[in-house]
């Protein structure tokens, strides 16, 4: 009986989902769709399919680089972009110790580009001390023992500093020591958009140091696939080929390249939206006891939480119980989880969600359920 009260409890718990694992859940809308059914298709690896070749050239424009290739994900882009800057044996890429490419990409850049990892620490905002990067370049004159610097890496918004938001004099910065020293400069920018939109600059002014972006459309706006990086026409043209190399080539790609461009078109304009929710909800738990969220950081449409010691439940308990009542997250550590905030989450989803963190960590009742 008490497997059958707890199956009734349970079940009536969850009234409905919220999805805050990441803003990599969104699903296509129905003008996505629509888009996808009706694109107009080719060959794109015999030559341009032409929703492709619109979607390649808007993201050229809207970045100011010269050319853009459609790839299946941010990591591939990353990857692509890496290994076309670092294509001699013995290259070394400087990166945050805290960065997507370093952490959650399996080390692609080494196990399959052979090149070297040399991690700088990522302060809380994202970015790296500038005399920490110049001291970390490789100097040429040790060149029998060391690796080769060929690269700089940043990450705008840095995802797991917590959506921070890295400007575009920071990033200029960067850009002259990379010139300085003959390297060039690659932006993971998966949520640049969310960046754009957060700093009120323009996406071409961000990354106008960079020599390479890679930018998801799969994330912040909402697209079902796929990432497009951005750079000097010879930089597209290597990227062209080592994206096939590793698999990348897609024919009719222009069925997702369709959604894509909807993506572009309709959700770039509700991620002001999403970091007004995001910060509405980071004030509303940061109000419940046994929780602590730094207001200050959160800049765009992530939130970490802290579990504060004394606090009535541990990092896993509050998942579990969330997911008991629909509201899905993230564990970022022992003591903490992450929320992503997408176009998909409502305002009522909003509460909803605050509602049940104050149930969670105070073990208060259901009204709905009663129990
Ligand atoms: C900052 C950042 N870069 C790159 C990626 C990789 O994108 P994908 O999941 O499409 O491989 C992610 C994933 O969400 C990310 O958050
Ligand atoms: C988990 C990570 O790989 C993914 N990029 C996200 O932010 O959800």
């Amino acid at each position: 009986m008490v497997a059958e009260n707890n199956f009734f409890s349970s079940a009536k718990m969850v009234t409905k989902t919220v999805d805050l694992r990441s803003d990599t859940v969104t699903k296509p809308t129905e003008t996505m769709r629509a888009a996808m059914a009706s694109a107009e298709v080719d060959d794109d690896v015999l030559g341009n399919d032409p929703t492709a070749f619109r979607l390649e050239s808007e993201m050229a424009k809207i970045t100011g680089k010269e050319a853009a290739l459609f790839v299946p994900s941010g990591t591939m882009g990353n990857l692509i972009s890496v290994l076309v800057h670092c294509d001699i044996r013995g290259s070394e890429v400087i990166l945050g110790h805290n960065s997507h490419i370093h952490i959650y990409e399996n080390g692609g850049i080494s196990t399959i580009g052979g090149v070297h990892p040399r991690t700088v620490r990522n302060n809380k905002d994202g970015t790296m001390d500038l005399d920490s990067i110049e001291a970390a370049i490789r100097d040429p004159r040790g060149e029998l023992v060391y690796p080769t610097t060929r690269l700089i890496c940043l990450e705008n918004s840095h995802a797991n500093c917590g959506g921070r938001c890295l400007t575009a004099e920071y990033t200029d910065r960067v850009g002259e020591i990379a010139k300085e020293h003959g390297l060039k400069l690659h932006i993971d920018g998966a949520r640049i958009f969310n960046a754009s939109v957060a700093l009120g600059v323009p996406v071409d002014r961000l990354v106008q140091a960079a020599d390479s972006v890679s930018v998801c459309l799969s994330k912040g706006i909402g697209a079902p696939v796929g990432s497009v990086i951005v750079g000097s026409k010879s930089f597209i043209t290597k990227a062209r080929r080592l994206r096939k190399t590793l698999g990348g080539g897609m024919r009719q790609v222009g069925i997702l390249c369709a959604a894509a461009l909807v993506a572009l078109h309709e959700n770039v304009a509700k991620l002001e939206t999403d970091h007004k929710r995001a910060k509405i909800l980071a004030e509303g738990l940061n109000q419940i006891k046994g929780l602590r969220v730094d207001i200050d950081t959160v800049e765009t449409n992530i939130i970490y939480i802290h579990v504060v010691e004394g606090s009535n439940i541990s990092a896993e308990k509050l998942l579990m119980n969330l997911e008991e009542h629909g509201i899905l997250m993230m564990r970022e550590s022992s003591s903490s989880v992450r929320i992503v905030l997408h176009h998909q989450i409502s305002a009522s989803d909003v509460q909803y969600t605050l509602s049940c963190f104050q149930r969670a960590l105070t073990g208060g009742h259901d009204e709905n359920n009663g129990n």
